[in-house]
């Protein structure tokens, strides 16, 4: 029950196949890696898994609920989808302030204002932008935004947090912020985090598990250690070691 599985999943557009996953296992509170040249279909993955991309084949087990991928009505897909919470490489702001931006998900959950306003505070500090809580969320920093992002991902204590390239426009010093925060989030709350990286070191860093999709499938996956020092795969040694020509 603990764990999220894919199994027999596939993605095509035509006749062309982008994804190609028999199984996968991430068990609660792992912080995975996702790696692999562009077009290998990481993101493909993700947005299938955040139910906003349904695949031509493909069964999913989200902590103990079965979803069938294909066929899963909106409906239905409403408290599976809110168990999880994804974070895209650019953040999208609403017009309105970022206090309001953060505590959409809880407004959407009908929760009462006075737990919506505690929950908030709580996520805003974390990501260490109480400061800018009345500021118009249009008007931030592209690395203020996407803290922002992250706050407003994590207030509803998701179990699954699904993450593509979050940090790939940050500075270092965001990057060194988003990074505490979601290894803090795994830590004390056990949340099982996907995170799509083109940055190697940053993996290294954080996963405890990496995986890496080439040409849709994954080719490999082992604990980090493993994957970088001794990459099993011809195609992730030439990854790894900057040889892959895509
Ligand atoms: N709607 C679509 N129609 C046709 N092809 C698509 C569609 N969406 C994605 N693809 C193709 O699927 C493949 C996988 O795309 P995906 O975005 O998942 O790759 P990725 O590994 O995330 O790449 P990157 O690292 O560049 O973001 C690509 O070849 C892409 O062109």
């Amino acid at each position: 029950m603990e764990r999220v599985e894919l199994q027999n999943l596939e993605v095509a557009y035509g006749e062309r196949a982008v994804l190609q996953v028999e199984q996968a296992v991430f068990e609660r509170g792992g912080i995975y890696g996702i790696v692999g040249p562009s077009g290998a279909g990481k993101s493909t993955l993700l947005r299938v898994m955040n139910l906003l991309e349904k695949p031509s084949r493909g069964h999913m087990r989200l902590f103990g609920t079965d979803v069938e991928l294909p066929t899963l009505t909106y409906r239905k897909s409403v408290p599976i989808q809110r168990q999880m919470a994804f974070v895209a490489q650019k953040p999208s702001m609403f017009q309105a302030t970022v206090f309001d931006n953060v505590a959409l998900g809880l407004r959407y959950r009908k929760m009462d204002k006075a737990h919506i306003r505690s929950n908030v505070d709580a996520a805003l500090e974390l990501v260490e932008l109480s400061h800018l809580s009345a500021q118009q969320a249009q008007t931030l920093s592209g690395g203020e935004a996407q803290r922002i992002a992250l706050a407003r991902a994590l207030v509803c204590e998701p179990d699954l947090l699904l993450l593509d390239e979050p940090t790939a426009s940050l500075d270092p010093y965001n990057i060194s912020i988003f990074e505490r925060v979601i290894q803090s989030v795994n830590r004390e709350k056990h949340t099982t985090i996907l995170m799509i990286t083109h940055n190697l070191p940053q993996a290294r860093r954080l996963a405890q598990f990496c995986l890496f999709l080439h040409k849709g499938k994954i080719v490999e996956w082992a604990d980090t250690k493993t994957f970088f020092h001794r990459p099993a795969s011809e195609e992730l040694q030439d990854f790894v070691y900057g040889r892959m020509i895509c």
